[in-house]
């Protein structure tokens, strides 16, 4: 393996591009790591933030449980969705209570109960153990994205997706039909560097759960 990415004993976070990426470094500012300018407006994937000892890798979401399993990552923040979806080992630390949302099955007002349901998701492994605890046999169909328009142009009886506010699905004149699991995201660990890198790893956590339990640093 390549070793050009040298963390030396800095402590190797993966963080999620996209929503849940402001919560996680405002939390990690609250806990009191010095997290530098650069993070707010950068297309940098590396990011390293000297004073709190710490360097980030920026990874899509779904990727992040990856790199924290195969040790590219000490440690990663991950919404829970994504967690129980890849199905990769590693240990869950905290339920750091930001990106608040919801996963539901959803569809058009006028839905019919039909055989075997074509039902649209981001999530098929969660959405096949939903319905085979249930004893539902439905057809999964995996999306990458913009789930709501497969009920609206035919492509899916249902769907299984994120609800959050719910907008996309009113503005898509679609309803909820059953609430599956609240979701937040999580701090995970690597299991090798819980271990080798315990007394960090077990600081971090320290400070995060204070701040989660709004009780402040230190
Ligand atoms: N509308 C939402 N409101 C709050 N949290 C959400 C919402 N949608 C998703 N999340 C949470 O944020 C995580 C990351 O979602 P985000 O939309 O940033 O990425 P994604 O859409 O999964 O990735 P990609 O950009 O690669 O498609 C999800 O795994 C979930 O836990
Ligand atoms: O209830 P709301 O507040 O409207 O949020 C829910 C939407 O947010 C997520 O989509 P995202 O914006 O990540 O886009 P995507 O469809 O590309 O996944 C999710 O998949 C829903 O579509």
């Amino acid at each position: 393996m390549s070793q050009a990415f040298d963390a030396g004993d800095m402590l190797r976070i993966a963080m999620p591009k996209g929503r849940i990426f402001e919560e996680a470094v405002e939390l990690f500012r609250q806990a009191g790591y010095p997290l530098p300018a650069e993070f707010d407006d950068s297309r940098k994937l590396i990011v390293e933030a000297p004073q709190a000892n710490m360097v980030f890798i920026l990874a899509k979401p779904a990727d992040v449980p990856t790199y924290v399993e195969y040790g590219t990552a000490d440690v990663g923040v991950v919404g829970k969705d994504v967690l129980l979806e890849e199905e990769r080992d590693v240990y869950e630390l905290l339920d750091l209570n930001i990106s608040h949302c919801h996963l539901a099955i959803a569809a058009l007002p006028d839905w019919q109960p039909v055989m075997y349901p074509k039902v649209a998701t981001k999530f098929p492994r969660l959405a096949s153990q939903y319905f085979r605890e249930k004893g539902q046999q439905v057809e999964i169909i995996k999306l990458n994205g913009s789930i709501e328009l497969a009920p609206i142009v035919g492509l899916a009886d249902r769907i299984v997706d994120i609800v959050s506010t719910g907008r996309t699905l009113r503005e898509n004149g679609l309803v909820e039909l059953e609430k599956m699991m609240d979701i937040t995201s999580r701090l995970i660990a690597n299991r090798v560097s819980y271990r080798m890198k315990n007394t960090q790893i077990e600081e971090l956590i320290r400070r995060l759960e204070r701040v989660v339990k709004g009780e402040g640093v230190r």
